[in-house]
């Protein structure tokens, strides 16, 4: 497909995505979403592509028109060509709420549609390993679909363990406690993750509250070892309470799966497809800057396994704690803290 590259739309770790405009319109939108990066992020864009080929059409997973190279500035970069989402990402869109999350019937009918899309990810042998806000994008029907396909990786069965010690892989908020004990990432691990996401939407905040100043560490400790779990919303209604608490299983083998959460009362109704042009509070768009290094939208998601770095096997969470230990104070302010490992 000839297009021409239009203005920035979208940053992430290692790519840039931007409006493009196709040159035969006759087979494709007038408008798509390219998605480019550098030698860097070849690989992410590469897996991103064979996964989303594998998938085939669903839709409630963002379309790929395809992929190609492009020599700009005399810098050689791979691009994806993808279905463009006018509306940007739901995390885009709660920004513009100013800390209040959406209204339940919204949170309910994305959620139907999300669940839709992972039902289909996990029947065809794959975890995403990267649900988020800021990787569901939003349509200007209303409709939401899942995206960013860089992280997905094949399943054996429903859990496979990377044998090459501590691995952070995806946004540590929204990490399961499988991933953090024993690396293992499965398609449970969506769930979980979707279920930090629905908090997210509904509540305007992170579903792991945290105090200005505390770290990473204690996260995970939260996370894999505490029997605390992710924040259920009390203004929620009891059957989106309940849905939630199926998510937000520590034992993966006991947590909902995405086919299970369809039948779930929360979703398993006629939710029409109606408010979707949520109101913004405030004339202006606020963007509230980051509190603490956890602030959800700062995020960048990142697998370890393209780190150089390669660690020996650990057993047991306290190994894999102690392993993420240095004595160097960390910066916080950089941007990609997460990429310590
Ligand atoms: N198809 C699309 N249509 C519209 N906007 C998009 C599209 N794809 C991505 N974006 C925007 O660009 C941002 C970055 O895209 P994406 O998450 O795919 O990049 P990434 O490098 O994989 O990011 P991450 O660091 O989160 O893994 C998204 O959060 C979204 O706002």
């Amino acid at each position: 497909m000839e297009w021409v590259r239009g203005e920035t739309i979208g940053h992430g770790t290692f790519s840039v995505v931007s409006k493009a405009t196709p040159s035969n319109t006759s087979d494709f939108p007038a408008l798509i979403a390219v998605k480019s990066s550098d030698s860097y992020g070849a690989a992410s864009l590469s897996n991103e592509k064979s996964v989303l080929d594998s998938l085939g059409d669903c839709r409630e997973i963002v379309r790929c028109y395809g992929a190609d190279q492009t020599v700009e500035n005399g810098e050689k970069l791979d691009n994806l060509l993808l279905e463009y989402a006018s509306s940007g990402s739901l995390a885009t869109q709660l920004k513009k709420l100013n800390g209040e999350g959406l209204p339940e019937s919204v949170v309910r009918r994305h959620t139907k549609s999300v669940l839709q899309g992972l039902r289909h990810i996990h029947s065809n042998g794959f975890a995403h390993c990267d649900i988020k806000l800021g990787n569901i994008l939003l349509f200007g029907d209303g409709s939401v679909k899942i995206a960013d396909f860089g992280l997905a990786r094949k399943i054996n069965g429903d859990l496979t363990a990377s044998k090459e010690g501590v691995e952070i892989r995806g946004t540590p908020l929204y990490m399961a406690p499988e991933s953090v004990n024993y690396n293992e990432y499965g398609t449970a691990v969506d769930v979980w993750a979707f279920g930090c996401a629905v908090v997210e939407m509904f509540s305007g905040k992170t579903a792991w509250s945290f105090k200005e100043g505390s770290n990473f560490m204690s996260l995970l400790i939260r996370i894999g070892v505490s029997e605390e779990l992710p924040e259920i919303p009390v203004e929620l209604s009891e059957d989106g309470k309940d849905f939630l608490s199926k998510c937000f299983v520590k034992d993966h083998e006991r947590r909902w799966t995405a086919e299970m959460l369809l039948n779930h009362s929360f979703v398993a109704v006629d939710l029409e497809r109606e408010d979707f042009d949520v109101t913004v509070k405030g004339e202006k768009e606020v963007l509230a800057s980051p509190r603490c290094p956890f602030e959800f939208s700062d995020w960048e998601s990142i697998s370890s396994s393209d780190s150089q770095t390669k660690y020996q096997p650990l057993d047991s969470p306290v190994e894999r704690f102690e392993s993420l230990v240095c004595e160097s104070f960390p910066d916080w302010s950089v941007v990609n803290w997460v990429t310590v490992r």
